[in-house]
């Protein structure tokens, strides 16, 4: 029989090993790993543990490094064991005698003695992590002088970000939630509360959307004819285009994720068209409107909810999604009506996915002006917007992103 907490550690350890040696998300890794674990909150902890280990993974490699007379191999198992102990005594509060009884176990023999030694040894000089979490070096490099303030932001978990179905009932949900707003539509709480049981949910008022995320939607600006989202599910860019007039055509490769748009547009009681095709071979019978391309891209601005992104996306990567994207925005550029409107829209923190993407771009552009945006936020000088975690520190931050639109 498994000591009590084993198998959250167990699980923990094997989203650390999908993630750092396969190159897995944490959300893809999750479905394998907390598989058998029986309670919500065990599975909840299990990822905790593995995501804090992959927030602060440099700086808790250095605590290690510290404590042996040789460093560990990369994927040895003892550090990995190590990352998920220290995660767990340094950012979740767990006593050291829990952490050893219940992490330890996952060792044997020799690698057993050597975690156990360098665990007490860093317990016992009392050791911390510093301020705010280091970023592997490689990712540091790629986000130049805006790294420190990302790094910075990645310390506390992000705000619950709420779009409003109604933007003119701003007031009112700010005031009935206890939140605040940082732009017409949206309100923020801290997180913590289970989104299901806050007021407004069953009623279909809001749904769950970075800040960042909403502003793509918000700079087509209110509905004036017909709005074609692509890349589309679950939906909450698709929401905002309906919610705000727009006669809205989702689009989405995926019919599972689909499926979840199309739960989310009854819940809000809204109207739309759905689509389930590849952006790189479907033929649109009309043009539209306006047209919104969220593209598929490496997420890098999610960095402080997914921190896995910072360890498993490379510079191959990032080249294969900016190749995909280059397609996806040209075929698009063609689908507009005279006059229409065109937003791209990456959460994306590498410049190849986002200011490369869109110099390359030749329909008319339509700069972003700073008026469109919440306070503390202004365009580029190319008209574009380039948003990461590090900004509005005061307010919480919000994801990165990079948006730019056109007019035909
Ligand atoms: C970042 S998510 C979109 C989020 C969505 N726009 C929203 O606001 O809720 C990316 C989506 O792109 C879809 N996708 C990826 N490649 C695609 C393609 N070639 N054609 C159509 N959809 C694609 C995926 O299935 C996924 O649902």
């Amino acid at each position: 029989m498994d000591i009590p907490g084993l198998p959250a550690r167990r699980a923990a350890l094997k989203l650390l090993d999908a993630v750092l040696r396969r190159g897995e998300t944490l959300d893809q890794a999750a479905h394998n790993a907390v598989q058998g674990i029986a309670a919500d909150a065990d599975r909840q902890l299990a990822r905790a543990i593995a995501a804090e280990a992959l927030r602060w993974l440099p700086d808790l490699d250095a605590l290690i490094d510290s404590a042996t007379r040789e460093p560990l191999p990369d994927d040895a198992k003892p550090r990995a064991v190590l990352r998920l102990m220290l995660a767990q005594w340094l950012r979740l509060g767990t006593p050291p005698h829990a952490v050893v009884a219940t992490a330890l176990p996952l060792l044997m023999g020799g690698p057993k003695r050597l975690a156990h030694g360098v665990f007490a040894t860093l317990t016992r000089r009392e050791a911390s992590l510093p301020a705010h979490p280091s970023l592997p070096a490689a990712v540091a490099a790629r986000w130049g002088d805006r790294a420190g303030a990302i790094a910075a932001a990645l310390a506390l978990p992000p705000a619950l970000d709420l779009t409003l179905k109604d933007a003119g009932e701003t007031a009112q949900w700010v005031e009935r939630l206890g939140g605040l707003s940082l732009a017409p539509g949206h309100v923020r709480l801290p997180r913590g509360e289970a989104v299901e049981r806050l007021p407004g949910f069953g009623e279909g008022a809001w749904w769950v959307q970075d800040l960042a995320a909403s502003l793509p939607a918000r700079l087509l600006g209110p509905g004036a004819g017909t709005a074609l989202d692509l890349c589309a599910a679950p939906g909450g860019k698709a929401l905002q285009l309906a919610a705000a007039g727009w006669q809205v055509t989702a689009l989405d490769a995926s019919a599972k994720r689909l499926e979840r748009l199309r739960d989310n547009f009854a819940r809000m009681a809204l109207p739309v068209e759905v689509v389930v095709a590849d952006v790189q071979d479907w033929e649109p019978q009309e043009r539209f409107d306006a047209i919104l391309l969220d593209a598929p891209c490496t997420a890098t601005g999610t960095c402080r909810r997914h921190p896995d992104v910072l360890h498993r996306i490379t510079p191959t990567h990032i080249r294969g999604m900016a190749e995909l994207q280059q397609r996806l925005l040209a075929r698009t550029a063609g689908w507009l009506n005279p006059g229409g409107r065109l937003v791209y829209a990456v959460c994306s923190q590498e410049r190849e996915e986002g200011e490369d993407i869109a110099a390359g771009v030749a329909l008319t552009p339509l700069p972003i002006r700073a008026e469109e945006l919440p306070a503390g936020l202004s365009p580029t000088p190319e008209g574009w917007l380039r948003t990461d975690p590090g900004m509005l520190p005061e307010a919480g931050g919000l994801d990165g992103f990079f948006i730019a639109r056109w007019q035909a």
